[in-house]
C-alpha cells in the first residue's frame, strides 16, 4: 500500500494541538485525513477516542489510524481491543518503520507528553513511507489474528 493513504486521526485532550499539527502535515503530503476530534482540549477519556478511530480503520473507512494521548499507551490499548487492529506506540522513527515493515501495523500511537512536534512528524513520515515486507513476517501477523479469533470464540 504505497503512496497516498486515507488516514483517520484522533486524540484525547492532551493530544489536541499535536493532532492538528500532524493532520495538517499529512494533508500537505497529499494524504486524505479524517480528523474525528475532539475539537477542544477539554478533559476527556482516551478510550473512546482510540475506539472511534479504530472502528473506522476496522470498517475499512480508512487505511490507517493515528492516535495521540499523553503517552500513547492508553489510546493504543483501547484501539487494540478491536479485532484486526494492530496499533503500535512509537517514540522514535526506527520502530515506526519496523512496525510497518515487520508487523503490518495499521495504527500509530504516540504521546504528546513524550515526543515534541518535530519528532512526531519524523515518526509519522517514517511510518507512512514504509511498507509491509510480507514473507516470513506474514504468517506471524496472521498468528496475531488467529489469537483474536480464538479469544473471540472462547
Ligand atoms: O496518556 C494518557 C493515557 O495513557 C492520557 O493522555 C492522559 O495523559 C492520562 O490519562 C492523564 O490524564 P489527565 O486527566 O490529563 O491527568
Amino acid at each position: 500500500m504505497t503512496g497516498k493513504h486515507r488516514i483517520v486521526i484522533s486524540s484525547d485532550h492532551v493530544g489536541v494541538d499535536l493532532r492538528k499539527t500532524v493532520a495538517a502535515h499529512l494533508t500537505a503530503l497529499g494524504h486524505t485525513v479524517e480528523d474525528v476530534g475532539p475539537v477542544t482540549a477539554e478533559r476527556t477519556d482516551y478510550p473512546k477516542w482510540g475506539e472511534k478511530a479504530a472502528r473506522i480503520v476496522q470498517a475499512g473507512g480508512a487505511d490507517f489510524g493515528v492516535v495521540i494521548c499523553g503517552t500513547g499507551f492508553g489510546i493504543s490499548l483501547a484501539a487494540n481491543k478491536l479485532k484486526g487492529i494492530r496499533c503500535v506506540v512509537c517514540s522514535e522513527p526506527y520502530t515506526a518503520r519496523l512496525s510497518r515493515q515487520h508487523n503490518n501495523a495499521n495504527m500509530l500511537a504516540f504521546g504528546a507528553r513524550v515526543v515534541g512536534q518535530d519528532l512526531a512528524l519524523m515518526i509519522v513520515d517514517e511510518f507512512f513511507a514504509a511498507e509491509f515486507e510480507g514473507g516470513r513476517h506474514a504468517p506471524r501477523v496472521d498468528m496475531i489474528g488467529e489469537i483474536e479469533t480464538r479469544e473471540g470464540a472462547g
